[in-house]
């Protein structure tokens, strides 16, 4: 089928190179002009494991097309699909523009039948002021050509993109159900038709459903983890290991053992924004959010654990002190820093006077963006960032190790060489990535996060529930 992407990010970067990859024709639109040069040119603008291999086996084959040409964009497709970014708006809603701005460059150039598909994350509502949108600057050209405008969220995770999209637990798309809604069922079923093999499943739903679904997904997920982050500081005051609690909850079929994992917070591009936007359209329908708002604070109030844990130990300021960061990106296996935990950890340590040594294995250059910019007010913080150039440089004569980000390399490091680079042995594991007898064995003191610290039990321990006895 002949597909037209608008927008090569994250999600429509791999969502046109799936789609070629399964048989389809497919040009992908960007406005940013240097981004389409670099894709033309074969080079791959964002670090996905397996992105690269797809779109040098599709590209070369004709299937999959890069330009900034919105009316040859808009011609070739008979499905145009949008994923543009929906960032926030300054009052948390999701800000639409880039959304409708690319469904007005569709009505703009399109004389013939077109199916648009939504698979930006947008409220729910959007699919109608599209078709409206649509219908309104058709009117203005006097062209007399039908549409159709389903939702197709997108739910793949970065890090692991191609496999979610090639493999989705599920596809849901909503749909009306008009005439050409008819037609847009067929054209979703057939482009969705290489799935059969994989027998992933087609959900079909109303489209304000579809809509909700997406931010509903999101929160449930994010959720989960402020609500593991709660049991994990409290498994702490206790005298627990959250770990433990972790397997117990997991064990349950009707909890799943899945995004249980607490640490030191949720960041990205997604569930931060998602989770916000979901309160603003609560609001809007004057419907309450209490709980959607505790995962926020939880959320927020977790970013800054390791910094409390190091002033516990070094004291409020902790000028003088030199703390090692490893991983930056908001997850592994990606190198994006969008609401990456860690700048709020590396601006916090800044501003409490440290010297911090950093290290991502591929984030480096989206982090010096990032920093540079958060820091903009601040160039003397900026200049007490030390880029390192491995983990172990990161680590070499810091007084503290703050692992943010959970990469695979990180947990091969040898504890005991570590030890030798670190002026003090103290590692906070903000992701509970190390067993800490594994790095006490080496002569270093774990600390993560609801964790018992290694060789301490609730005898060696001291008990706050004490002060109530
Ligand atoms: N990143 C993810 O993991 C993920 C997963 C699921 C859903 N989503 C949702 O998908 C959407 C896209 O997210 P992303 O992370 O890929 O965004 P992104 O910011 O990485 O990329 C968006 C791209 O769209 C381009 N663009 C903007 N307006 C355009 C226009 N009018 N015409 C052509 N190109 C245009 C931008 O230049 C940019 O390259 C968002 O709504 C997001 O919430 C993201
Ligand atoms: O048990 C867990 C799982 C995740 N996280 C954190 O949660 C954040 C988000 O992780 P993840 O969901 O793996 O990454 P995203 O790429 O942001 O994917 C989410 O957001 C996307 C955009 O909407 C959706 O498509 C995905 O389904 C949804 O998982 C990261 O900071 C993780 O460190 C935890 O703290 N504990």
């Amino acid at each position: 089928m002949k597909v037209t992407v608008i927008g090569t990010g994250y999600v429509g970067l791999v969502t046109g190179a799936c789609m070629a990859e399964w048989g389809h024709d497919v040009m992908c639109l960007d406005l940013d002009a240097a981004k389409i040069a670099r894709l033309q040119r074969g080079e791959v603008p964002i670090y996905e494991p397996g992105l690269r291999e797809l779109i040098m086996r599709n590209q070369p084959a004709g299937r999959l097309r890069f330009t900034t040409d919105v009316a040859a964009s808009v011609e070739h497709g008979d499905i145009q699909f949008i994923a543009v970014g929906t960032p926030p708006d300054e009052d948390g809603s999701a800000d639409l523009r880039h959304v409708l701005e690319a469904a007005r460059q569709i009505a703009c150039h399109m004389d013939s039948f077109k199916l648009v598909v939504n698979k930006s994350t947008v409220p729910v509502g959007t699919a109608q002021r599209v078709s409206t949108l649509l219908e309104e600057e058709l009117g203005r050209r006097a062209v007399r050509c039908g549409f159709a405008v389903v939702s197709n969220p997108e739910f793949l995770k970065e890090g692991s993109a191609v496999a979610d999209f090639l493999q989705p637990d599920r596809v849901i798309i909503g749909c009306g159900s008009g005439t050409a809604d008819r037609r847009a069922r067929e054209w979703m079923t057939q482009l969705y038709a290489p799935l059969e093999r994989t027998s992933s499943q087609l959900l079909w739903m109303e489209t304000r459903s579809a809509e909700l679904t997406k931010y509903a997904a999101n929160a449930m997920l994010a959720t989960r983890i402020s609500l593991m982050n709660e049991y994990a500081n409290l498994a702490e005051a206790l005298g627990a290991d959250i770990e433990e609690v972790r397997r117990g909850l997991g064990s349950d079929p009707r909890i799943g053992a899945h995004f249980l994992k607490a640490g030191i917070g949720y960041g990205g591009s997604c569930f931060p924004k998602d989770v916000r936007a979901l309160i603003r359209m609560s609001e809007q329908a004057h419907v309450s959010h209490h709980v959607l708002d505790a995962v926020e604070a939880v959320n927020s109030r977790q970013k800054f654990k390791l910094v409390e844990k190091l002033q516990k130990r070094f004291g409020a300021s902790l000028s003088g002190r030199t703390v090692a960061i490893w991983g930056l990106a908001f997850k592994p296996e990606t190198d994006d820093m969008r609401e990456a935990p860690s700048r709020c950890i590396v601006g916090e340590l800044l501003r409490l006077g440290a010297i911090v040594r950093v290290f991502d294995p591929v984030a480096m250059p989206a982090a010096r963006r990032a920093f540079a910019q958060d820091l903009a007010a601040y160039p003397r913080r900026l200049a007490n960032i030390h880029w390192a150039s491995s983990a172990l440089d990161a680590a070499r004569g810091s007084d503290a190790l703050l692992l943010v980000t959970e990469w695979v390399e990180f947990s091969h490091i040898d504890p005991v060489q570590l030890a030798k680079t670190l002026s003090m042995p103290l590692v906070l594991d903000g992701r509970n990535a190390w067993e800490p007898s594994l790095l006490a064995s080496a002569g270093i003191e774990h600390r993560g996060i609801g964790r018992i610290p290694a060789g301490e039990t609730l005898r060696t321990r001291p008990m706050p529930l004490r002060r109530f006895s």
